[in-house]
């Protein structure tokens, strides 16, 4: 017997609401439909190995990090999680969960077909909704 274990955007707002939850893995078809396939509409910035979007739940927002697959290897993906589900501050964006998708892609290559790995990895956290800091240090918000 076929059982679906999906979690679904109410499922995760749930999660963004009850503060005792701990940081779960989320299927990467929720985390792109809550980004609309990851639009440029829905960036919010981007960092030294990420860009973010926003993850539009039924009535909240969270931020979906993807990271950019040359700089960090799956070790160091490993630690970051590893780190982020260890720490909880008031001080600290919540992490509330992570996906590592990888799957076999047919790729024309020099009139071939290749089966090329296409790792994706992210992050999800409660949405900040005040600017980044950079905007707060240039005065261009208060
Ligand atoms: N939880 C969040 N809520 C709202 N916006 C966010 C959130 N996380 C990141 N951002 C936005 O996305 C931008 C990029 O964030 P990211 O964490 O990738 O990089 P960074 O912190 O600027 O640098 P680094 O790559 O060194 O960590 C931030 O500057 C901020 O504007």
């Amino acid at each position: 017997m076929h059982r679906r274990s999906t979690i679904t955007p109410r499922d995760l707002e749930c999660m963004l609401r009850n503060e005792t939850a701990e940081p779960k893995p989320l299927p990467l078809s929720l985390l792109e439909e809550i980004t609309n396939g990851f639009s440029a509409e829905q960036e919010i910035g981007s960092g030294g190995f990420a860009v973010v979007y926003k993850g539009k739940l039924v009535s909240t927002t969270v931020a979906v990090k993807r990271l950019t697959n040359t700089l960090m290897d799956e070790k160091e993906f490993h630690q970051e999680v590893e780190c982020l589900m260890m720490v909880k501050h008031k001080n600290i964006v919540r992490f509330l969960g992570y996906c590592a998708n990888r799957q076999g892609s047919m790729e024309r290559r020099h009139e071939k077909f290749i089966m090329a790995d296409v790792h994706q990895r992210l992050l999800c956290f409660e949405y900040l909704p005040n600017g980044n800091l950079y905007e707060y240090i240039s005065g261009r918000i208060t």
